[in-house]
């Protein structure tokens, strides 16, 4: 049975810094298209299958292009219901094969479709994918910042290239192209080339130096004399540095750092002129911000000054209108007691004039009637004569008032208008008309037309319209008004707005009753 080949100590260390280089470049990787385009739901550090399975479909990939450069990926097969589905998975080849013609197009370094659709992942290949997305990283930072035109440079993984490579570097026969090629981990054809023309930065070169030198280093250690260590250990160093320097497969690397390097010369200079052309970039923002904060902030100074005025006018206004208020007010409440004291004042009045008062109608003669009154006082007064017996029999008699045959109804009206309007005020009023049989009643109190017509209205409809009129014009207040119309007859009350009079009771009729034995 053969027995698997045993990795040195150096192999190892190799492997596991190469492992953990790759895991930080997918980390890098993964992490940036999740800023572009949400949640890949794996883990942070995700693994080659992990990270190859989130991008199988394409859709990540050719949101995130989509977003660097909009519509470079016209159309998007989104996820499917079935994503097992043949022509489901043809759609998404269609993507991905889009997302690469849209990196090629950028100038980006690609891979093939098929690194995505392998089941079992191979380094390279995964390698090669998450190169791809780093450089569409650096491409977008870079495209942000003002740059990304033209000719673009990235970082390389550092898997895939070194690991063919490595394993003859040692071996490989000097000063050759194809050894060149091989004989640098970092060093690959294009970048050779950039590092004529100045391509790579000097950070990059000297990531490739160090790891060339401790590879160097491992590789000595292996075979060193533990005794000539303990002795000189840095002369020792030194002189195992500068032999392995002296090899051909390092001039090229050391050319950069050469004075004369045309790279390292060029290369700070391009360095000096991005950042020269960044630095002035951000500069002119800077300025343009500043002017703009100045402008904002004396357009700040100019609100914050018409706002203190308009809160000055405001804080006026509401002054002056708090005194006005003020003011209304105490005229609203003098109004109101000066209304009170003239009611008092009113009722006062009424009740000096006397709370019964009792007037004299002369209804007007027919023609065949002959008169009895042979005199009405200014005061009230009427002398009667009977015609028909002695001159002795006149008589006098004293009323409130005596209205003389041509009186009108608004005569008649006025007279009693102050005390019904005391009724408004809560007091009891009570009108009633008496006399003979035709003697005028009906006409004085409902109007020749009985309410039919406005004209000659008597006085229980005058009475009425009055009292409507009052309680409107007293916002103020509330009246409950309700009419009631009873005749009394042969000492019998009779209800005028009942149909059925048989069955009502008239408690208050008793002291009507009372009232015109009095009389
Ligand atoms: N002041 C007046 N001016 C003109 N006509 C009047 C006046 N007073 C009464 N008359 C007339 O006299 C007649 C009798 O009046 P009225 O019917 O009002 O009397 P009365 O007292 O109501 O009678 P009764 O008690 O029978 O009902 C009516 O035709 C009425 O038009």
């Amino acid at each position: 049975m053969a027995e698997p080949p045993r990795l040195s100590f150096r192999d190892g260390r190799l492997a596991s810094r190469k492992a953990e280089e790759a895991a930080w470049r997918r980390h890098q990787a993964a992490a940036w298209l999740e800023s572009m385009v949400g949640p890949l739901g794996i883990s942070p550090c995700p693994s080659d299958q992990e990270f190859v399975a989130a991008l199988r479909n394409g859709i990540v990939l050719c949101k995130a292009i989509n977003k660097i450069q909009p519509g470079v990926v016209p159309k998007v097969v989104a996820y499917a219901p079935c994503d097992s589905h043949p022509s489901t998975a043809f759609q998404y080849f269609e993507n991905i094969r889009n997302f690469l013609v849209a990196v090629q197009e950028l100038k980006l370094p690609c891979f093939e479709a098929s690194d995505l659709e392998k089941e079992n992942v191979d380094v390279g290949s995964v390698g090669k994918i998450v190169d791809c997305v780093n450089s569409l990283k650096s491409y977008h930072e870079r495209k942000h910042c003002g740059g990304a035109n033209g000719s673009f440079k990235f970082k390389k993984s550092p898997l895939a290239p070194r690991y063919a490579v490595h394993a003859q570097s040692e071996n490989l026969a000097l000063g050759s192209s194809i050894p060149q090629k091989c004989l640098d981990m970092t060093v690959t054809d294009s970048e050779e080339h950039n590092f004529q023309n100045g391509g790579p930065n000097m950070e990059e070169a000297i990531e490739k130096l160090q790891r060339i030198i401790l590879d160097c280093m491992i590789s000595c250690k292996e075979n060193l004399d533990q005794d000539v260590l303990r002795k000189d250990p840095v002369t020792l160093v030194g002189t195992i540095l500068s032999n392995q320097l002296e090899k051909e497969q390092f001039k090229p690397l050391l050319q950069l750092f050469s004075p004369e390097g045309s790279a390292i010369k060029n290369e700070p200079n391009q360095h000096t002129e991005c950042s020269n052309s960044e630095i002035e970039n951000r500069m002119r923002i800077l300025e343009a911000q500043e002017s703009e904060l100045l402008e904002l902030k004396t357009m700040f100074q100019e609100v914050k000054v018409d706002f203190m005025s308009l809160q000055s006018q405001f804080h006026d206004d509401i002054t002056e209108l708090g005194h006005n208020i003020e003011g209304l007010s105490k005229a609203a409440l003098g109004y109101n007691q000066a209304v009170k004291e003239n009611r008092n004042l009113y009722n006062m009045l009424q009740e000096v004039r006397g709370n019964i008062r009792v007037y004299c109608r002369i209804r007007p003669l027919n023609s065949e009637s002959i008169s009895s009154i042979e005199h009405i006082g200014n005061d009230g007064s009427i002398m009667v004569c009977d015609p028909f017996k002695a001159q002795n029999t006149r008589k006098i008699f004293q009323f409130n008032k005596t209205f003389g045959p041509t009186s009108t109804q608004d005569e008649v009206y006025m007279e009693t208008q102050s005390l019904i309007r005391s009724v408004m005020d809560g007091y009891n009023v009570c009108i009633f008309a008496y006399g003979q049989t035709g003697s005028g009643k009906t006409h004085t109190m409902c109007g020749p037309s009985g309410g039919l017509s406005s004209n000659n209205l008597g006085i229980n409809y005058m009475a009425l319209n009055d009292l409507f009129t009052i309680s409107t014009s007293r916002e103020d207040m509330k009246y409950d008004m309700r009419v009631q119309m009873v005749e009394i007859y042969n000492e019998q009350v009779r209800d005028l707005l009942s149909e059925d009079t048989s069955s009502t009771k008239y408690p208050f009729m008793s002291y009507v009753l009372f009232l015109l034995y009095l009389f």
